[in-house]
């Protein structure tokens, strides 16, 4: 299967590469850059000697010659550009971007005018663990958000169980590499090294997506408070869930009855970490409870069950391969 990369200079554009370079049945067969002009290893040194392939300047009819599935490891608003294009020339699409992830009243509200509502319509969310066969089914995946990724899976198992008027709240905390290769005063070695700090509590655009896909799943509106914090690491991404049930219930029993499928889930016996998921697309789940109080505690790595793993597993299941082909499960320890 031929695949494309647009968006190669990126971190989950570097991350796509390194899985797809060794990939049982995918092979890329175009990659591409705003600019173009260079091979992938001046865009990564890491790659000299391992991946040396002409990166070209992005072009969807040049896609459409190459490839039969496109990742988009784009900024929202430039992706569904590309992905409109793309989906008229018969090329499947992950899109790694927030751009199909939302309805489009509240992408409108948070993000900007949509530039490609029909195809909106027939965007499916690519959380594997909730909606694999609509993602079997599917010609373009609305890749899920890294905190998204790991707050949807802290607080689905628990839906049927929640207090209704009980507000959900989901403190997270982030690498810095979730905020792409783009340089920003919150970044700055100066700024980050040895600190922490909240940043947009409670307005950050990641809440309204967790809350769409809460109340979808749900059928209720639940009230979502979602404080993200940056971390002075370069990868991970840890997810604290605080949830009240209406009756005691066994959490752990029902956490693990949720996930007994899940191959990329692991439901750990004490609280996880960042270091034992990264370089993995595993997510680690732990909880434990006071009565009806619930603690869930989610860890990812945002690059890549955050994006770039995700992305090959939606991409996997688009085309009947196995979820697991080429998926990275070896965290980098020590
Ligand atoms: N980092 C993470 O942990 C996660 C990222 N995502 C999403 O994945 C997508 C890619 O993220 P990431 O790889 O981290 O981002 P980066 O900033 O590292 O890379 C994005 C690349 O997009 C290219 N690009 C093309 N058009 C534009 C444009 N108009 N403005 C800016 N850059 C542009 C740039 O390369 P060039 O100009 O050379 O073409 C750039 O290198 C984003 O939508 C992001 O929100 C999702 C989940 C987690
Ligand atoms: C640490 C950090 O800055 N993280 C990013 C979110 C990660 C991301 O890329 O999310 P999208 O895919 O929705 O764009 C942020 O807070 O905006």
């Amino acid at each position: 299967m031929r695949v494309a990369i647009i968006g190669a200079s990126g971190y989950t554009g570097l991350e796509l590469i390194k899985m797809l370079i060794s990939h049982p049945h995918f092979e890329i067969t175009y990659i591409a850059t705003t600019e173009g002009g260079v091979k992938a290893s001046a865009l990564h040194p890491s790659l000299v000697g391992v991946f040396e392939q002409e990166v070209l300047k992005a072009d969807a009819k040049e896609v459409a010659k190459h490839a039969d599935l496109a990742f988009l490891a784009l900024p929202h608003q430039a992706a569904m550009g590309f992905a409109k294009e793309l989906l008229e020339l018969h090329v499947k699409v992950v899109d790694l971007s927030a751009d199909y992830r939302l309805e489009l009243e509240a992408y409108e509200k948070h993000y900007c005018e949509h530039q490609d509502k029909e195809h909106l319509q027939e965007a499916v969310y690519g959380l594997p663990e909730i909606h694999k066969e609509k993602i079997k089914a599917a010609r373009l995946i609305a890749n899920p958000g890294c905190y998204p990724t790991a707050s949807l899976l802290a607080v689905l198992p628990f839906l049927s169980y929640l207090k209704k008027d009980a507000p959900i709240f989901l403190d997270a905390k982030s690498g810095v590499s979730g905020a792409g290769k783009k340089l920003s005063q919150t970044s700055h070695f100066v700024t980050i090294n040895e600190n922490i700090f909240a940043y947009n509590p409670l307005k950050h655009r990641h809440e309204p997506e967790i809350a769409e896909k809460i109340a979808q799943a749900s059928g209720h509106a639940y009230e979502v408070n979602f404080i993200p914090h940056l971390l002075p690491v370069s990868r991970g991404m840890l997810v604290s869930a605080y949830l009240q049930t209406s009756e005691v219930i066994d959490a752990k029993a029902v956490l693990q009855s949720f996930y007994k499928e899940a191959r990329f889930v692991r439901v750990r016996e004490n609280p996880v970490d960042i270091k034992s998921v990264a370089g993995t697309n595993f997510c680690d789940l732990f909880v434990t409870q006071k009565g009806t109080s619930l603690f869930v505690s989610s860890a990812i790595d945002n690059l890549l069950r955050g994006a770039s793993s995700q992305a090959v597993v939606n991409a996997n299941l688009m085309c009947g391969f196995e979820e697991s082909a080429g998926i990275p499960i070896i965290a980098y320890v020590p």
